[in-house]
């Protein structure tokens, strides 16, 4: 069957001509509609067509043009990023696009690290979540129309993960009703904060608060930092960029210094807490609802890691499609490298992966805008689960995603190492995703804590009911089961695929709450045994967390049935589910085999049906990755051009180096040729 119809997209920056003739072939050989695909990954033909839209008008708009940024300095990468920040202000007004939604797809479809991000992404969504209704109306219309620019200021030099630590101080100053910001220590410096150093007039700054000496903890503080007039920073207040990084050269990462500043009561954001004019200190509901924007963005960066997966991915596929080495035998042409089993070994598993985090995606969005509206009800019961499971897809999605980029890098051999691939640049700025919004070791210890502390409850209250992710916790006879999937089918079966993620997970639970006792049973207080056990608790939450992610792929595609998806979809979705689900058994199989729930016997069956899902995947590649439907200027690569004219992309793409302006060297007459015209 071939495609239903063409995508609806323009062909920019590669080459035009004719398309390369083994994608063609390819295309024409899909066993689905591809069109159907990308409706059902977009939400529906009409949601599709709406960002193709916006898409076409992004790719058509030289503005945005991105062929020329590896050839920018820092500073003009930065004014070009500022560029395109005043062009989408303009886009928004023109097309009217004043609806949040239709903001998100237009940056989406930008697809830059604007200064902008961090004033959409937490700035505004602090002062919703945290600030009172007087304080929204303040601020938020501003904000809205950019008449202030914020950002989030958390992360000190000192301190970013514990938050608990941090050293700025606001003194509440009831003579004046003001509190006093101060970086009392260099290690007090905010540090790391988007759109900080030069682009933000305003910022959310997380500083305890003290009260009559009395320590209050950490608070969110609304404070200007620069005149709204000249944008010179205000008296007490030095702010600047932080330097050269890996990558994300549009962004100006900033530090922050407050010598004194007096800001009104009113600016601290009091939703949940408060101080009253008399200093008088009402605590919040809950002690960890100020860290509430940081579980939205943890829950954003999961939804982003399949379409960064997916980009990687479209490349590679795309390019090893086109990449011919070796025949087979002399005298036959030679192959596509995408033919060769360990290339398919290599990519293939991440394509099945940017399918499934596609239904981690959607699934955190549900989960976290239910447990929005029960905040909003004032009942934070669901915030430990959502904080737990957040942060651990957080870490498993953007450590695969990178992982993932930078193995597509490799499989695209020596043109992969070009900057032209954009694969490096996906690289470069995909994996501080590890990092930021909690760094991915420390979040991963957060849901081992809370998959341990419910399983010690199950285990001394038998009969306990636990929530759907996590209810296996209850059932300890699952360890005493083993794996009975001893051929190649019934290792398709989706029930026996679930339970093997749900023994590792429940066995490493098990094993580290056991270890825990041990080692206090050694000595150790609560703290030590602990620190005994945390890399163990890294793997728990690793394996609850792929646990969550194949259910996730497994029920979608249950619920796609029970909606009438047509066959061939279904057919090839279920090929990737069963590719993605045996694939990281593969990875991980010693902790499979450690504890004798597998053995030899299911082993090679195992193997073997790999194999044969490489192969059933092969023929749909290129359409596979086609249904993410990338524009070019989104993939930003010579080598994942739609019509594949790969070699004639890198050539035109290369001559724009600036190195290539004259024919003769700079630093030729200084250095070359005093050597070359020297006399033996
Ligand atoms: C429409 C969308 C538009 C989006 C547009 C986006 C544009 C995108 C642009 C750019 C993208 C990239 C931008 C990146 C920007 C990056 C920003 C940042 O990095 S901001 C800084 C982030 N910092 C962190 O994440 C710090 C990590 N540290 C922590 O979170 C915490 O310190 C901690 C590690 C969790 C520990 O906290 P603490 O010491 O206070 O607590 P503990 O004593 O360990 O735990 C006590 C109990 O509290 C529970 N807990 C902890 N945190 C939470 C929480 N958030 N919610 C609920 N409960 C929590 C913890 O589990 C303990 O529970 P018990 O065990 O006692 O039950
Ligand atoms: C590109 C980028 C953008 C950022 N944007 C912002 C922003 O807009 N606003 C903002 O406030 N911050 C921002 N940050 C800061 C970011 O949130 C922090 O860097 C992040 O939370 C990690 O904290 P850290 O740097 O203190 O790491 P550290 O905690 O110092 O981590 C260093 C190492 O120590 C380990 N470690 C730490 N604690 C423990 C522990 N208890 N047990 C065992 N191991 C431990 C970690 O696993 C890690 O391997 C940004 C960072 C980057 C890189």
């Amino acid at each position: 069957m071939s495609s239903s119809s063409k995508p609806n997209l323009p062909v920019t920056n590669a080459v035009n001509g004719p398309p390369n003739a083994d994608l063609v072939r390819e295309r024409g050989a899909a066993s689905f509609p591809v069109r159907d695909l990308t409706y059902l990954v977009y939400g529906g033909q009409e949601r599709t067509e709406h960002l193709e839209r916006i898409a076409n008008m992004v790719a058509s708009d030289p503005v945005f043009r991105k062929t020329d940024r590896f050839f920018l300095s820092r500073t003009e990468q930065y004014r070009r990023s500022l560029e395109k920040v005043r062009h989408y202000k303009e886009l928004i007004a023109k097309h009217n696009l004043h609806s949040e939604l239709d903001q998100q797809d237009l940056r989406q479809a930008i697809d830059e690290d604007l200064p902008i991000g961090l004033h959409v992404g937490m700035f505004i969504p602090t002062i919703v979540g945290q600030g009172t209704d007087e304080q929204q109306k303040k601020w938020l219309p501003l904000a809205r129309a950019y008449k202030i620019i914020g950002t989030y200021a958390q992360t000190e030099l000192g301190h970013g993960s514990f938050i608990r630590g941090l050293e700025t101080v606001a003194t509440y100053d009831k003579s004046t009703q003001e509190f006093v910001l101060n970086s009392p220590t260099l290690t007090a410096t905010k540090w790391w904060p988007g759109a900080l150093g030069k682009t933000s007039t305003h910022c959310v700054v997380f500083a305890r608060l003290v009260i009559s000496d009395r320590e209050c903890g950490v608070h969110p503080f609304m404070v200007q930092l620069r005149s709204l007039e000249n944008h010179e920073p205000l008296k007490g207040i030095t702010v600047g960029d932080i330097g050269p990084k890996f990558a994300y050269e549009t962004m100006d990462n900033g530090f922050l210094r407050f010598d004194h500043v007096r800001i009104p009561r009113d600016h601290m954001l009091m939703r949940f807490a408060q101080v009253a004019a008399d200093g008088t200190y009402s605590t919040p509901p809950h002690s960890k609802v100020s860290y509430a924007t940081m579980v939205f963005m943890r829950a954003y960066i999961i939804g982003t890691a399949s379409s960064t997966l997916a980009k990687a991915v479209t490349i590679a596929v795309r390019y090893s499609c086109v990449r011919k080495q070796f025949p087979l035998r002399s005298g036959e042409p030679e192959q596509q490298i995408l033919n060769y089993q360990n290339q398919q070994a290599a990519l293939f598993p991440l394509l099945a992966t940017a399918y499934a985090f596609h239904f981690t995606g959607n699934y955190i969005r549900q989960m976290y805008s239910d447990f929005v509206r029960g905040m909003r009800a004032q009942d934070f019961s669901v915030l430990p689960e959502m904080h737990a499971t957040s942060a651990g897809l957080k870490s498993l999605t953007t450590w695969i995603a990178s992982a993932g980029i930078e193995t597509c890098r490799a499989s695209c051999g020596g043109h992969g190492y070009s900057k032209l691939s954009g694969l490096p640049s996906l690289y470069a700025n995909y994996i501080p995703a590890c990092t930021y919004e909690g760094d991915n070791t420390v979040m991963c210890f957060q849901l081992a804590r809370y998959l341990l502390k419910l399983y010690g409850k199950a285990q001394a209250k038998p009969g306990l009911r636990l929530p759907g992710n996590v209810s296996y916790l209850e059932k300890s006879t699952l360890l005493d089961e083993r794996c009975d999937a001893s051929t190649e089918e019934l290792w398709l079966d989706p029930a026996r695929q679930l339970h093997a993620y749900r023994n590792r997970a429940l066995r490493l639970v098990a094993n580290c709450a056991n270890r825990l006792v041990a080692e206090m049973q050694k000595g150790k207080d609560e703290v030590l045994a602990v620190e005994a056990i945390k890399s163990d608790m890294v793997k728990v939450a690793k394996a609850h967390s792929y646990y969550v992610v194949l259910n996730n792929f497994v029920n979608a595609i249950e619920q796609l049935r029970a909606s009438g998806t047509s066959t061939p979809i279904l057919r090839v979705l279920k090929t990737l589910c069963d590719l993605f689900a045996l694939h990281f058994i593969q990875a991980d199989l010693g902790d499979f085999l450690e504890y004798g729930y597998l053995s030899s016997l299911h082993t090679e069956p195992l193997h073997a049906q790999i194999r044969r899902l490489l192969e059933a995947i092969r023929p749909d590649a290129v359409a596979l990755v086609d249904a993410f439907n990338f524009t070019d200027h989104a993939l930003g690569s010579a080598l994942g051009v739609h019509n594949g004219r790969v070699y004639e992309t890198l050539f035109e793409w290369a001559q724009q180096e600036p190195l290539n302006k004259t024919q003769v060297a700079p630093g030729y007459h200084e250095y070359i040729k005093p050597f070359l015209l020297a006399k033996m």
